[in-house]
């Protein structure tokens, strides 16, 4: 089974539209970008436009790739403090000489809808999540709606980064799995991988996994986003050489990328709810 998740994110969109349009909410997101890298470009301008077509207001702060981290955290404050603004995100990656994690931190954990605050990562980590980062909220939505079992199951993440490989192995803690975090130090990692029932792949390295490295009837959730030897969008799976041997499986593109902005908007939404609460 090919797990769908542009078709996931186009229903969830639409709920949420209807959801919002009912609600006498006025949800405001606030987008930050330093520099101009073309694929973080692109992906903040996918953020508005999913804004737009779900009704959501957004507004962005473009910075030049020279800001320092004092200037990037006045405009962090700035929006901080605006009242008609309920999600902050700042488009990752940030320039080399930036202090990315002086800038996490300065978001208000009530605004921060990437879930990056070490606010929302404990409290994640506690198993009381409120705001979830997106690829990994994403994936766990993508799980529920094609009714993928996860408890008892033995899941492996491979990659253990801050905003995937880390709060995914907490959801699906959370979600009862048995969960193994692999890395770059990580011995015998085919061994580990093919052992999992759910294999969720974050690496970043173009078609690393292939059919020998994952067991049969597995699911495989692919959160690379890389170029192949033609300069063309794929995962970290050889999908062509995995997707007959797995029970399920997400292409790159059309998998996990398109629940990554569909979270973000729930997670807006919410943050709005709560705001409005206060
Ligand atoms: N502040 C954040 N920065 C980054 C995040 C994040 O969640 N918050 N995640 C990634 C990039 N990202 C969103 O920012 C993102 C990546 C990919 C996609 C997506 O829909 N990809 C499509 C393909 C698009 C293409 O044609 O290239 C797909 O996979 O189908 C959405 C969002 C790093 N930075």
């Amino acid at each position: 089974m090919i797990i769908n998740g542009k078709e996931i994110s186009e229903k969830r969109l639409a709920a949420l539209k209807e959801e919002i349009k009912t609600s006498g909410l006025n949800p405001c997101l606030a987008t930050v970008i330093v520099g101009e890298d073309p694929a973080s470009q692109m992906y903040v301008r996918m953020k508005h436009k999913a804004c737009e077509q779900v009704g959501i207001k957004s507004t962005g702060v473009v910075l030049p790739e020279n800001s320092t981290t004092k200037e990037i955290l006045a405009e962090v404050e700035k929006l901080n403090s605006d009242n008609l603004i309920h999600g902050i995100l700042v488009q990752l990656p940030l320039p080399k000489h930036v202090d990315t994690e002086a800038v996490i931190e300065a978001v208000s954990p009530e605004k921060d809808v990437d879930g990056f605050h070490p606010y929302n990562t404990g409290r994640l980590f506690s198993g009381m999540p409120e705001f979830v980062p997106c690829t990994p909220g994403g994936i766990m939505t993508l799980l529920k709606e094609y009714k993928i079992e996860t408890s008892g199951k033995k899941a492996v993440v491979v990659g253990r980064s801050v905003d995937v490989g880390r709060p995914m192995a907490a959801l699906l803690i959370n979600a009862d799995a048995t969960v193994t975090v692999c890395h770059s130090r990580t011995k015998n990692l085919e061994d580990e991988m093919k052992a999992a029932d759910i294999l969720i792949s974050a690496i970043g390295k173009a078609k690393f996994v292939t059919a020998e490295m994952v067991k049969s009837g597995a699911v495989v959730i692919d959160v690379g986003i890389n170029q192949d030897e033609n300069k063309r969008l794929c995962g970290d799976v050889d999908f062509e050489s995995v997707k007959d041997k797995v029970s399920a499986i997400t292409p790159v593109p059309g998998g996990v990328g398109p629940m990554t902005i569909a979270t973000l908007m729930e997670n807006t939404l919410k943050s709005a709810k709560m705001h409005a609460k206060l």
